[in-house]
Formats: C-alpha cells, structure tokens, sequence
C-alpha cells in the first residue's frame, strides 16, 4: 500500500446476473461494508446501473460502468455516453479493460480520449493496462504496461490506474509477490515522473484472480492501493473478506 492512500476494491461484474440478482447482490455488499479499511466500489453492466445505484443511495459503496464512450453524445447505437453513466448514479467508470481491448480493438489512443470524456463528465476514470503472457514471456512486460501509460493517459489525468496482466484475469494464475511489487513501483515511478505529487498518491489497483485467500498478501505490497476484483466480486462475502484483507 502507499502511506496516506485509502485502498480501493472495485468490483467488476462484467456481463454477469439478471437485474434482479445485481440489486440483490449490491444490498449484500451495502450491508456489509460498514467499517471497512478500504472504500468500495462496483461496476454492474450498463443497463444495471441505475437500479444498482438506487440500492447503494446514501451507503459507502460507490458505482461504476465498465466503459464509455468518447463522445458526449451523438449518433452512435449501443454505445453510453460518460454523462449518460453519470446521470445513472456512476461516479467511476472502467476504460481500457484488456478484454475490451481484445473484444472490442480499443487503442490506447481510444482509452486516451475515453478518459479524457470521463473525466469532463465528472467520472474518476479507472485505466487498465497489463502485459500478455507472450509479451512477460519475451521479458517486455515492464515496457508494454509503460507504453500503455504513455499513451493511455490523458494530460492532466487524476484517476485511478489498474495494473491486470492480461494472462492472469480469470484463470487463478497471478505473477509472484515480487513481480507485482516491480511493476507496481515502475508504474508509480512514471506518474510521478509525469504528474508530480498528484502521481504520487495517485491510486494503483492489482487486478487478476484476486480471492480471499491471496488479497492480504497482494494488498500489502508497496504501491498496491487495492484492488479490480472480477470473479470474486460476484459474491458479496468473498468481495468484503478482500476488503477486509486490506486492513
Ligand atoms: O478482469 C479482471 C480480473 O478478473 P478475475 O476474475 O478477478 O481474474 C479485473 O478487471 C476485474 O475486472
């Protein structure tokens, strides 16, 4: 963790639950979350987010999308604009997920200006970077995830940044306590390095197979400021004993 910065643990819910279970699941974690180390956040699928924010009103837990798109609005069908989510009850959105990347062919230029939409509609953004296992594999994971930073960020960015290797989202396979803790200190090194004091205590989330049983070691990392939960944030319990594990 980095001293003075609370730890975050999003959830991201991804395509998962009808809407009822969403709401079902967002009272669950609302009522647990009282005393907490760490805030809460969750990103339901578009069309949940409303509902998921009436459930969450005046409690601790915050809610997020999972995406947005650049523009503020205009002729663009199935896309949701950041103020669109905004409007919903969001006060954080997801950009750059790998699998949006992949699914999707997001550039780091396109994340670039998702962020910048983002943050004009008054939504922290949540930029994702990661390697591949082919590019860790070829020792170039430090290199990609700086090139992602480079070009992802906008000028002037005050969000959060998630550190996911691709090879590790879903699949129980995490890198080792101390190559999280490098990449970790080199993506520190670089907002710092571009955004002075703001980059210092700007938030930087592990994400990929965080569970209960690994989140304490991983969270108390140097430069480890929470975490972007996929699986695991699907269950209330699990999700709260990995914010529980942030103490
Ligand atoms: O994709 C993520 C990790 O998913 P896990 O199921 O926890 O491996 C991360 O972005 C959460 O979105």
């Amino acid at each position: 963790m980095t001293p003075g910065v609370k730890p975050l643990i999003a959830g991201n819910w991804k395509m998962h639950g009808t809407l009822a279970e969403a709401a079902a699941l967002a009272g669950a974690v609302r009522d647990g979350a009282g005393g907490l180390p760490a805030d809460l956040l969750v990103c339901p699928t578009f069309l949940h987010v409303a509902q998921v924010a009436a459930t969450l009103a005046g409690s601790a837990v915050a809610v997020g999308g999972q995406d947005c798109h650049p523009a503020a609005k205009g002729a663009h069908t199935g896309d949701v604009a950041a103020p669109m989510l905004k409007d919903a009850g969001a006060g954080f959105v997801i950009l750059g997920h790998s699998e949006r990347r992949t699914d999707h062919a997001e550039t780091d230029a396109a994340v670039r200006a998702k962020a910048e939409a983002a943050a004009a509609a008054g939504l922290v953004p949540i930029v994702c970077v990661g390697e591949t296992e082919a590019e860790r594999l070829a020792g170039r994971a430090e290199a990609v995830v700086e090139r992602q930073l480079a070009e992802s960020l906008p000028d002037g960015f005050a969000g959060i940044i998630a550190y996911e290797p691709v090879w590790a989202i879903g699949t129980g396979r995490t890198p080792t306590e101390a190559d999280i803790a490098a990449i970790h200190g080199t993506i520190r090194a670089r907002l710092a390095a571009r955004f002075g004091a703001a980059g210092q205590g700007m938030r930087i989330l592990y994400g990929g197979s965080m569970k209960p049983g690994n989140a304490k070691a991983i969270l108390a990392l140097p430069n480890v400021d929470g975490g972007l939960v996929g699986g695991a944030s699907l269950v209330a319990e699990d999700f709260l004993a990995i914010a529980r594990a942030a103490a």
